[in-house]
This record gives C-alpha cells, structure tokens and sequence, in this order.
C-alpha cells in the first residue's frame, strides 16, 4: 500500500474551520442567489442551520457530559420568543434581540441544572421532560407570550408576522417567497457554523476535556480540580444558551411562531439527531439534523407514505413520523454510535497505526526538572490521628502517618487493612470522622477533593479511569491546572494568553509523557493501550497539575516485571525532584526497592512503622500477611 502523506502540522489546525467556512459560502451564495431557488430548499437549510446550533449545544451535553436532556427544545422555543419579544414589542436592533434571547435560556439553563444537580441517568432525563413540557405550555398558552404564536396570512388567527429585521443596514428577508434572496440565511448559516467551531474548540481545551472525565467518572473529574456542580451548570447553561441562538435562527427561517412546532416533539426530535449522527463527533448533529429536517420535510418521503396507503394498505396508515421511526431503529440497530461515530470507529480500525502523532513533542533535557525543578515547594503531609467507620466497620482507627518532602512512604497490608481508605481519607472521597490531615500549612480535611487538588494533591485510583475514545495526550491535558471561569472564557474567546497556556499545558503533558515512557504513543487513544501503559497515563495525568504529594493506590498491579522497575525508576526521580509520595502497595520488591519508609496496616491502625527491611521482618507482620496470603509477593495478586 503507497504510504499516505499526512497533512503538514502547520495546516491540521486550520483545516475544520476552512472545510466550515466553504460549506457555509455555498450555503449563503446558494439560498440569496435568489433565481430560481425553491422555497422549500431554503427552509430546509435554515431549519437545519438553525436546528444545528441546538443540536451542537446539546452534543456537549450527551455526547461530552454525558447527561440527556429533553428540554433543548423548550430552550430553543424560550430563545425564539425572546427574540420575537425583542422585535415586536421593543422594535430592537436584530444584535439586541440576538443577545437576549441567548441570555435568556442560559439563565433558565442554570435553574434547571441547580434543581437537577444530585440527579443522574433517567431521573435527569426525566426533569427534563418535565421542563420541556412546562416550558411550552407557558409559552403557547400564557397569554402575554401566546400572542406571539400565529399564522402568516391567515386572518383568523392573526398574523405576528416578524418585519425583516436588519442588520448593519441590510435587511434579512425571511425565506417566505420562491425565488427571493433568503437574506435572512445569511446570519443563521454564520451562526450555525460559529458553534461547530465553537464545539470543536471547546472539546479540545482543558475546559471542553474535563466534560469527558465527568461523563466517565465525576469522582475522577473531582480529583483532577474540577467543581464539577459548578462545571456541569455552566455546561447546561451554555447549551441552553447556543440553543436560544438555534431559535433565533427559527424564528428568522419563518418569520413566526408556530406554537405546536416546539411541543415535547422538539426536543424528543434534538436528542435523537444528536445521537443518531453520532454523538461526541463534531460531525454528529450536522448529519443527524440533516437527515432528520430533510425526511421530515422531503416530498418523495411524503410521495411514499401515499403509495404505501394506496398500494400497500389503506388499514394500516404508515405517516412520515412513522416511517421515519422506523428508519431510524434500523440505522440504530446496524451503527449503535450513530452514523459519524460507527463511520470513525471503523476508519479507525482500518488507519494505520503510525498516523497518530503528538501534538507537542518533547525535545527538552530532563522532563523531571522542566515539571518540578523551579517552582517545586517542597511540603510536608501529616495524617494525625484519622478514623474512618462504615456502619460498624472501622475500616481506620486513629491512624496517624508523616510523609516529608523527597521521600517516598509505602502502606502495606493485609486485604482489608484500610490502606485505600487512608488513602481516600487524604484526597477526600471520604470525611475523615476525628483527626486531621494537612498538608504543608494547609488543612485539608472538610476541604472538597477539587480544592484538594488544587492545593497541591494528585493521586491515581487502584484501577486506571481514561476516557477510552481520547489520544493520550488528552487524557493526560486534562490533569492540567484546572480553573473555573478563567479557563472556560479562554475556551469559548481565544486571547493569546489562554493560546499561551494551552501551549505551557501542552509543553508539560509532552513532557510528563516523556517522563513515563509514552511519547511514542501520545496520539494514540487510550484504548489502544496495554494496561500497563494506562496506568503510566494515570501517572503522567497526576503530574501535569505539578502536584506537591503524589497518592499512588497500588500503582503496580498488573504490571509486569520490567514495567514495575521502570516504575520504580520513574518514582525515584520524581523523589529526587522534591515530591512527597505516599503509595499503598502489595509488591513487596518494589516497595523494598523505593520506600524510605514503610507503615504496615492491620485491621484500620498501624501495626508497624518503620523502614522496609524492619517492617517486612516484623512478627506481627509476617503473621498478619500469612493469614491472608504472601508476604514476598513478587508476582501480581491482580493478574
Ligand atoms: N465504601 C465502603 N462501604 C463499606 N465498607 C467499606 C467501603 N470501603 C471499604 N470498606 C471496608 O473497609 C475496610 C477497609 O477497606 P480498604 O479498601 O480500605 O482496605 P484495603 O487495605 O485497601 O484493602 P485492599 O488491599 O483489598 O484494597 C474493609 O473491611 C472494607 O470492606
């Protein structure tokens, strides 16, 4: 097979925003050509456009977050009518009216997301049905916004017809009439273009990677520094916002309201173009909507359904909703992760391998010292007397345990010792119940895990979590300094110094991959790792934030021999660098090689504490560890 030349480096960036950018030109060119275009061509475009925008705010919910939500809809119905509000009753400049009717959903976004915040899985999706429901029952029937609801050129109902607004002093004729220009596409083909950028944007960011590390694990997203309630309220609200925007582009499409349009119907319709396209793609809802708003609207579908009634059976009636039901439970049914998702997973099986390439290289000396070696603040941890019941179960009893900078302290114990609840005592999965726990001058119990981390502390779990679709890198970028506001504004507005950061960030994961022994596969997804490798990620992850205590929870499990000395090689400079590191280990060799201190847990309190060789040669110990297994454990209790 002749090799394939990659893109230069220099162009990858570039590409998305110019394949949008021309799609976008035909777009506008060929619906204000005006000559000859159909009406219906038009209205299917905008439609699309402006469902795309919706649809797009959704997939970083469902897609990125992993939350469903069914009131897309009813934020989308919110936006046209502020908009319409802004036009009939305050005759307001199109921008005006554009902002409010972003603004307005997004707040109602935030409501939503505080009342929905402890619910997950269907009790969500549910509320939000709920909302979907109210929100429309509001707004077609109470009266000051029912209105607005209205037919063009039927009097009996009224008309609420929208005068063309005008923007920058061309006005934006709605695309009512065959053969006039649609103006009125203009801005919604722009719109929907600027949030296919804005996502793909977003999910590249430390920012847009921390909505995956929720979706896969929230108690991982905690300990990377995220606030995850406040991460999830944002992520709504901005979804609720961009699909405010999506009903201005409907309301200028159409020029009125049409109440029925945005029934439950609406947002059932938006989730299933999400995840019907594939979602978590970019490209997901723009083939999603695409094919729903044109089968929805195409004649030969509704040409179909007629010769089905005539032809087939006039006592069974087949509608279009139907058919186009059907339709999509097949094409489910055949690409379970939706058009765009199934097309990648196998392009992925076919590329080869070699293609994926780091981003950032690392061509520095010593990736230790670039991480560590100047702003290193050497810090003591003192667990002084923690406890810790579940039920009747103390799982710890007063234990107490120093780590001092450029020392590396091993727990060891029995299975149920309560090594991993110390452990979780320290980065805060759990209150500790009596006792403190500090880290140089700071106190850390009753301080929430994302706080934690940003103080200084970085752990990894007994079993790897990755986000399985994200390259390495970007499973590593994510363990970057997380910060609530700064870094979202630098995601959505790019100012040279979030670009500037984002370059640092990716200097350090680069370097900490470099570090591990990654380099070589920092393009590639995670799930085409070996679980060792994984691990490693782990690692990596936990030492871009720079972290001033590494908690390790059985960092060797499940490697092999030659992959735990490298382990220990890694853990002694990292030592070197002035890092304090507590891990909780079974493989005696290891904790033999590296541990300048050891402290063996029984029964939730310290047996014995004291250097390896003291501890390993206890009585008290020896016994403890023949009653649940071996001592000299060399080979891997998890394999
Ligand atoms: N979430 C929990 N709910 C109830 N009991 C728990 C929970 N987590 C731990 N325990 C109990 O607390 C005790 C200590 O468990 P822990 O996991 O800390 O031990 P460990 O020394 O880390 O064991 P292992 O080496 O098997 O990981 C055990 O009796 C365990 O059953």
């Amino acid at each position: 097979m002749p090799a394939r030349t990659p893109m230069p480096a220099r162009l990858r960036p570039w590409a998305f925003p110019l394949l949008v950018a021309l799609v976008a030109g035909i777009a506008i060119v060929y619906t204000t050509d005006g000559s000859g275009v159909r009406l219906s061509n038009n209205q299917q475009i905008g439609q699309i456009c402006a469902f795309l925008v919706a649809t797009t705010g959704l997939n970083l919910l469902v897609g990125r977050t992993g939350m469903h939500s069914f009131a897309q809809g009813g934020f989308l119905a919110i936006g046209a009518y502020a908009f319409v509000w802004t036009q009939l009753k305050w005759d307001a400049p199109f921008l005006v009216g554009l902002a409010v009717a972003t603004i307005i959903p997004a707040l109602a976004g935030v409501l939503i997301a505080v009342a929905t915040t402890k619910m997950r899985g269907p009790q969500l999706a549910m509320v939000t049905l709920i909302a979907a429901v109210v929100i429309f029952k509001v707004l077609s029937e109470w009266k000051p916004f029912g209105q607005f609801g209205g037919y063009p050129n039927v009097s009996a109902h009224g008309t609420s017809l929208i005068e063309p607004p005008s923007l920058f002093g061309w006005e934006l004729q709605p695309p009512l009439f065959g053969g006039t220009p649609a103006t009125a596409l203009v801005p919604v083909i722009v719109l929907a273009a600027l949030a296919l950028l804005l996502y793909r944007r977003l999910v590249g960011t430390t920012w847009g990677l921390s909505l995956s590390v929720i979706k896969q694990s929230e108690l991982l997203a905690e300990h990377l520094g995220v606030n995850v309630y406040l991460r999830k309220i944002a992520v709504v609200s901005l979804a609720a916002g961009m699909a405010g925007v999506g009903g201005v582009g409907y309301a200028l499409v159409f020029a009125h309201l049409q109440p029925e349009t945005f029934a439950l119907m609406l947002g059932v319709n938006l989730i299933v173009m999400v995840i019907l396209g594939g979602s978590g793609y970019v490209l997901g809802p723009v083939i999603g909507t695409a094919a729903i708003v044109y089968l929805q609207t195409a004649p030969s579908v509704a040409s179909f359904v007629r010769w089905e009634n005539d032809v087939i059976s006039d006592r069974w009636y087949l509608s279009a909703q139907g058919l186009i039901a059907f339709l999509m439970i097949a094409v489910l049914f055949a690409m379970p992760a939706g058009i765009v998702g199934s097309a990648a997973r196998l392009y992925r099986r076919w590329r080869p391998r070699t293609s994926a390439a780091a981003t950032t290289s690392w061509d520095g000396d010593d990736p230790a010292a670039h991480l560590f070696g100047e702003e290193a603040v050497p810090t003591e941890l003192v667990v002084d007397g923690v406890g810790l019941a579940f039920g009747g179960v103390r799982a710890v009893d007063g234990v107490s345990l120093t780590v001092v900078p450029e020392t590396i302290v091993a727990i060891i114990g029995p299975n149920g010792a309560g090594k991993s609840s110390v452990v979780n005592l320290i980065s805060g999965v759990y209150a500790v119940q009596g006792g403190t726990v500090r880290l140089g001058g700071d106190v850390l119990q009753g301080v929430p895990s994302y706080r934690r981390s940003r103080l200084g502390v970085a752990r990894t779990f007994q079993t790897p979590i990755l986000s399985p679709d994200l390259t390495v890198t970007d499973n590593v970028l994510v363990g970057s300094e997380q910060t609530a506001l700064g870094s979202c504004a630098g995601a959505v507005v790019p100012t040279p110094s979030s670009r500037r950061r984002h370059q640092r960030d990716l200097l350090d994961v680069a370097a900490a991959l470099e570090l591990v022994g990654l380099s070589e596969v920092a393009g590639r997804t995670a799930d085409e790792l070996s679980y060792g490798q994984q691990r490693l990620v782990e690692l990596a992850r936990a030492l871009v934030s720079r972290p001033r205590l590494l908690v390790l929870d059985e960092p060797a499990a499940g490697l092999n021999p030659t992959e735990i000395a490298a382990l220990a090689t890694i853990l002694e400079r990292l030592r070197g660098q002035g890092l304090s590191i507590l891990l909780v280990e079974h493989h005696m060799d290891l904790v033999r090689r590296i541990a300048d201190h050891v402290v063996c847990m029984i029964d939730g309190r310290v047996a014995v504490a004291a250097d390896a060789d003291t501890v390993l040669a206890d009585p008290q110990v020896v016994s403890a560890y023949l009653g649940h297994g071996h001592l000299e454990t060399t080979g891997d209790r998890h394999a």
